[in-house]
């Protein structure tokens, strides 16, 4: 399964701000490569704690990517991946709007009235737990490959991208940089979790290009080095 991570930040690295709650860093220029990553994706995972910030509905946006969609024998949205391993998803969420297929990614402590309630609401509950209690993203991402998911995009946030920086699912990066600063030292960033101390992963820079008002950097993801 190829792993894309994509994401917008400001010039400082930030997701958001401190509030934690969503924020327009793209242009729509950027939107509309996303919505056209999006299209060309089986499924788009985000972590829960962008479903409780955002509440994103991570539909492909543009009709006629929907339609050619259809034409090609595939569903007209990607489906939408939740790594939850409490599973706190709310079941109101935007996500359950019906337009496509749900999976949860849970771990073994997941309380069975959440799971049930999420299921309820059409869900498929994937259980996959590690011993710290969260979702153990190896294991889980062959249950996804297993059921058809051949390319995943991953839409943030900061948490489950470093922790898939840090179990080497990732196969390349697409990052909008927008024209302004942030800042704040609880804002989340693009690679939260523990962050690396001795090694870390090296990215080969394989495209910069100018859009809207920033800069898209694109890179593909090679071994962990030392530096
Ligand atoms: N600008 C952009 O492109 C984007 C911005 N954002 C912003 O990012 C913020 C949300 O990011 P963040 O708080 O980091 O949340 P995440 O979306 O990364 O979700 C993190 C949560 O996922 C759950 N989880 C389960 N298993 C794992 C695992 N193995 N590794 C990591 N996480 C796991 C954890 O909750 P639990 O333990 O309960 O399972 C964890 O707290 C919001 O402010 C949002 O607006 C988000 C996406 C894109
Ligand atoms: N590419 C990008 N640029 C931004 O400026 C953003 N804030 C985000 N956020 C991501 O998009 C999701 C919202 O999706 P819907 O519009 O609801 O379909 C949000 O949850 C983030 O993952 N992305």
């Amino acid at each position: 399964m190829d792993v894309v991570v994509n994401a917008a930040t400001s010039v400082d690295g930030k997701l958001s701000t401190r509030c934690r709650e969503q924020l327009r860093i793209s242009g729509p220029e950027d939107f509309d490569r996303v919505d056209r990553l999006r299209a060309a994706a089986d499924a788009i995972a985000v972590g829960v704690g962008t479903v409780l910030a955002d509440d994103p509905n991570l539909g492909v946006k543009e009709e006629q990517r929907r339609v050619t969609r259809l034409q090609n024998g595939r569903p007209a949205h990607p489906a939408r991946v939740v790594v939850d391993s409490r599973a706190r998803t709310p079941p109101d969420a935007e996500l359950f709007d019906g337009d496509a297929s749900v999976y949860v990614l849970t771990g073994t402590d997941a309380p069975e009235e959440r799971l049930e309630g999420l299921r309820q609401v059409g869900a498929t509950v994937l259980e996959a737990g590690s011993d710290d209690g969260r979702v153990d993203l190896p294991s889980a991402f062959d249950a996804l490959s297993a059921a058809g998911v051949d390319r995943l995009m991953v839409e943030g946030g900061g948490e489950l991208i470093f922790s898939l920086f840090d179990d080497g699912l990732v196969d390349e990066l697409s990052l909008y940089v927008g024209s302004f600063v942030i800042g704040g030292r609880e804002a989340p960033t693009l690679a939260d979790g523990k962050g690396f101390t001795e090694t870390f992963p090296e990215l080969e820079l394989v495209d910069v290009k100018r859009l809207d008002d920033g800069v898209l950097l694109t890179y593909e993801i090679g071994d962990t080095v030392c530096r």
